[in-house]
C-alpha cells in the first residue's frame, strides 16, 4: 500500500548554445536557444522498500534516476518510457530528471517547488556533465530563449503553431563535448550575435551556428543540402547526429534518408499525469 505517481516533462532540442561556467552548479549552464517538444520522458513512481527502475529502451544503465532517488533518500519502484533516443540531443536526460523529481514529490509529497524541481534536476545535469541548459529550458514549453546560465535563465518563451519533423542517426556524447576546453572555445566562436524574435530567425542562428561549430557530423551534410534545396528550414538537433526541420514539406525530404518523426512544440513544462493511492 501506498502512493504512486505519473509524471511527464517534456524533451528540448537545441538549436545553438554556449557554455558559461559559474562558482557552482546552479551558475553553470549554457545560454542560446531551443524548442521544447511534445515528445519526453513519461515516469511511473511507487513507493516500495528497494529501489528497482525499469528503462522502456532496454537499458541497464539505470544510474540517472538511482541518482534522483539517492539525493532525496528515498526508495521506490520507477518505471521510466522514453519517446526519442537518449543522447541524440532531444534532451532525454533533463527530461527524464524532473519527470523523475516531479514524481518523488508527488509520491512521497516532499513539498518541492517547481523551482525546488528544477535546481535539483540542474544539479545533477550540470555535475555529471550530461546537459548545461536543457532543464531550464524544459522547466516550461515553447521556443525558448535563454540569457543566462541556470534554471532562470530563460528571457522568452514563444509558440509557433508550425509542425518540425526530426531524423536521427545516433548519438553524440554530451559530456565529452561540453567539458572539452577546445570544443568549448570552437562553439563560443560561433554563437550568433543576433537574439531570435520570431521562429524563422531562430532556424538561421541555429543553421550558421551548426556551419561554425566544428560540431557537424559529415552524415549530416546530405541532409542539410537536400533541406536547403527544398527551402525547408533546418538544422542539426545539438548535441546528437541528426536533423530537425520544419514545416510539412519536411518529411518528404527527411524520408530519403531515414524514417522522420513528427514534432510539435510544447505547450507546458513537467506535469503530473495521475496520482493513486494503491
Ligand atoms: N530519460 C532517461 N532515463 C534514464 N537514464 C537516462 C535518461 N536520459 C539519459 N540517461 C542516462 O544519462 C546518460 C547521458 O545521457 P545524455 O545526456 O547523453 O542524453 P540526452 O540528454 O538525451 O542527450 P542530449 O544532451 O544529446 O540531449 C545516458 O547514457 C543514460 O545512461
Ligand atoms: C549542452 C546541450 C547542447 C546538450 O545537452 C544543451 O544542454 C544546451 O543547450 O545547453
Amino acid at each position: 500500500m501506498g502512493r504512486s505517481c505519473i509524471t511527464f516533462a517534456p524533451g528540448h532540442i537545441s538549436g545553438y548554445f554556449k557554455r558559461i561556467d559559474g562558482i557552482s552548479a546552479q551558475t553553470t549552464g549554457s545560454l542560446g536557444a531551443g524548442i521544447v517538444i511534445d515528445k519526453g520522458v513519461t515516469v511511473e513512481m511507487r513507493e516500495a522498500s528497494e529501489i528497482r527502475i525499469e528503462i522502456s529502451d532496454g537499458s541497464m544503465d539505470d544510474w540517472l534516476i538511482r541518482e534522483v532517488l539517492s539525493s532525496l533518500d528515498v526508495t521506490a519502484e520507477v518505471r521510466v518510457m522514453v519517446d526519442l533516443p537518449i543522447g541524440a540531443g532531444f534532451g532525454m536526460s533533463a527530461a527524464g530528471l524532473l519527470a523523475a523529481y516531479s514524481a518523488a514529490n508527488c509520491v512521497f509529497q516532499l513539498g518541492m517547488t517547481p523551482a525546488d524541481i528544477a535546481a535539483a534536476a540542474h544539479e545533477v545535469e550540470v555535475s555529471h556533465g550530461t546537459g548545461l541548459g536543457d532543464v531550464a529550458a524544459a522547466t516550461g514549453g515553447g521556443l525558448v530563449v535563454r540569457t543566462h546560465p541556470g534554471i532562470s535563465g530563460v528571457t522568452s518563451r514563444f509558440y509557433p503553431d508550425e509542425v518540425f519533423w526530426t531524423i536521427s542517426f545516433g548519438g553524440i556524447s554530451t559530456h565529452d563535448v561540453i567539458t572539452s576546453h577546445e570544443k568549448m572555445q570552437q562553439v563560443t566562436a560561433a554563437f550568433p550575435e543576433r537574439e531570435p524574435a520570431s521562429l524563422a530567425e531562430f532556424m538561421e542562428n541555429s543553421l550558421s551556428f551548426t556551419e561554425k561549430s566544428g560540431l557537424l557530423p559529415p552524415d549530416l551534410l546530405p541532409v542539410l543540402a537536400a533541406c536547403k534545396a527544398a527551402g525547408v528550414p533546418a538544422s542539426m538537433t545539438m548535441l546528437g547526429n541528426g536533423v530537425f526541420a520544419v514545416g510539412p514539406a519536411a518529411e518528404n525530404v527527411l524520408k530519403q534518408f531515414g524514417e522522420p518523426i513528427l514534432l510539435h512544440v510544447s505547450r507546458s513544462g513537467p506535469v503530473i499525469l495521475e496520482e493513486n493511492y494503491v
